[in-house]
């Protein structure tokens, strides 16, 4: 017969591991209990609940999408997820009833931590949501991006330069990813702070970088327990130290930017149109304090850097085992524009199928399977399912760009099914008939990403002169992985190297005709 203390410590862990198994079980309950007016229960899902989600998440969402259904509902620790999961689902919900499903949950590590409830990406839908997207838009309407194309049309020349030159004209295998995040980052800070980068060693293009992914990697729908077991939030751990040094290095970082612009302003100087113009000019009217300046400029920047760079990434990952799509964009290239030239933003329209394979790469390497979850802010009920406020709705874009009935052999990389396809991805994500949307990369409804018209010109600049530019040539023994990735809510390849040599004799005097500048 044990002792009675260890009949006690026996009973406390018997009690405790009951106390955890009914935690964990009790959705199979739940899904009983929740209910609205008229008894409508949340939508179908697994019986528990998940303390986090293995990587590749997308594969078990995509199964469970598959088991139950359009719309099904999972428990993350105490957080409800409803899983979107079919096109005329993401329309009836995020675009026709974007009233509700426009908000953002409050994230205890990326809205708290990091961005302390600043930044546009984390506003709560209302009238601070809508001053940062009125703000955002007057860094990004029309008028503002014509003022951006020659800087966007000479950072891509950049990018094709050095790319040619440090791989010594195809001869050195190279690392595309440092040139592609480096050309977005340039892109975003003359966007935000009228400023560029002045060569790939800056110190700043890797500062940036890291800063990014280190984003991306605290602050994916699913990455950290912390955001979902309330309890972890009064303990100290790792990841909220990295959160809060994240945050104190943005600050550092874009701060520093911020009063450098600043100075320029006081000091008379004719400064450059961008968001921190406008954010400083506008400082008093809007009511913006420090940490709004910081963060609202840091996420918008950062926002746009491994998204665009991701996938000219993943392009460059695909097109080397492609050559049938190689051949046919370069064919193409040489009908329309010639080779003693190369092509410019005016040409997409002329360049269907170059037009194709760029939305081709968005539908099957999307950086962001689950764009950037929503959130309900009243109750709902769905064809008989009941969507309780404050549950985060989040957009399977795996799945949607998966669906055999929109695109048919989905896992072929195949450009051709978008060759009818003479929409913008903004004009696209208006269409009336949602089946006839090109893809749902950039999100959906209110929030829908507002830079979308820079990043499309940005990627066909880049991608339509890379393959102006160069031939692709993979390692024999160094495999371009397709299937894995980096990162754990920004996607990025497993880093890779290919050789990138000139097409053709006299594609050189073009490419080298550029030289790096101060702004
Ligand atoms: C290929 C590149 C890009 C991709 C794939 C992308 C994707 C996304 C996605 C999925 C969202 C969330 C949408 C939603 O909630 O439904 C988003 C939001 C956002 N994006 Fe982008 N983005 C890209 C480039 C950019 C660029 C270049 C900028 C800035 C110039 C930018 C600025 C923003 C901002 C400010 C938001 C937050 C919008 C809000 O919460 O209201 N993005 N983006």
């Amino acid at each position: 017969m044990p002792a009675p203390e260890v009949l006690l410590v026996l009973k406390i862990l018997a009690t405790v591991l009951i106390l955890v198994l009914a935690y964990f079980f009790s959705p199979v309950i739940l899904r009983f209990l929740i209910v609205d007016k008229e008894g409508n229960r949340v939508p179908p899902g697994p019986p528990i609940r998940y303390a986090f989600l293995r990587k590749y998440a997308e594969r078990a969402l995509d199964g469970w999408a598959k088991q139950y259904g359009e719309l099904f509902s999972i428990w993350m620790g105490s957080q409800l997820f409803v899983v979107v999961s079919e096109p005329t689902v993401a329309k009836d919900l995020l675009v026709a009833n974007g009233a509700i499903f426009s908000s953002r949950k409050r994230y205890f590590m990326k809205n708290q931590v990091i961005l302390k409830g600043r930044a546009i990406t984390a506003s709560e839908y209302g009238n601070r949501w809508r001053q940062h997207r009125r703000l955002a838009g007057l860094a990004l309407n029309a008028k503002s991006m014509e003022g951006y194309a020659a800087m966007m049309d000479y950072e891509s020349h950049i990018l094709i330069n050095s790319l040619y030159n440090e791989g010594l004209q195809g001869k050195l295998p190279m690392n595309p990813a440092h040139f592609a995040g480096r050309f977005a980052l340039n892109n975003m800070l003359i966007m935000s702070f009228g400023i560029r980068t002045t060569s790939a060693s800056d110190p700043l293009v890797s500062k940036a970088l890291d800063l990014a992914m280190e984003f991306m990697d605290l602050t994916g729908p699913w990455s950290n327990c912390i955001d979902f077991f309330e309890i972890l939030q009064y303990l100290p751990s790792k990841k909220r130290t990295r959160g809060q040094r994240l945050h104190d290095a943005l600050i550092d970082v874009y701060g520093s930017m911020i009063l450098d612009f600043k100075s320029r302003m006081l000091a008379g100087e004719e400064v450059p149109d961008c968001l921190v113009k406008t954010l400083l000019e506008n400082q008093e009217t809007e009511k913006l304090d420090w940490e709004d300046l910081c963060m609202l400029s840091a996420v918008f920047t950062l926002g746009g850097v491994h998204s665009t760079s991701g996938i000219i990434q993943w392009f460059l990952a695909l097109i080397p085992s492609h050559p049938e799509v190689l051949h046919r964009a370069q064919n193409d290239l040489d009908q329309v524009v010639g080779r003693s030239r190369w092509p410019t933003f005016e040409d997409e329209a002329n360049l269907p199928y170059v037009r194709a394979i760029i939305k081709e790469v968005q539908r099957v390497h999307a950086p962001f399977w689950f764009a950037t979850p929503h959130c309900a802010s009243q109750d709902f009920t769905y064809k008989g399912m009941y969507i309780p406020k404050g549950t985060v709705v989040l957009l399977n874009c795996y799945t949607l760009h998966h669906n055999e009935a929109r695109y048919p052999d989905p896992f072929k990389f195949n450009p051709e099914r978008y060759i009818d396809d003479k929409l913008s991805c903004s004009q696209s994500a208006k269409l009336s008939n949602v089946m006839d949307r090109d893809h749902w990369t950039f999100g959906a409804g209110r929030r829908i990403c507002p830079g979308l018209p820079a990043a499309e010109r940005e990627l066909w600049l880049a991608i339509s002169r890379l393959l102006w530019s160069f031939d692709f040539r993979a390692l024999p023994d160094e495999p371009i992985s397709l299937e894995e990735y980096d990162g754990l809510s920004g996607r990025t390849p497993i880093p890779f190297r290919l050789c990138l040599t000139p097409r053709f004799e006299g594609a050189g005097d073009i490419i080298d005709t550029v030289e790096e500048m101060v702004l």
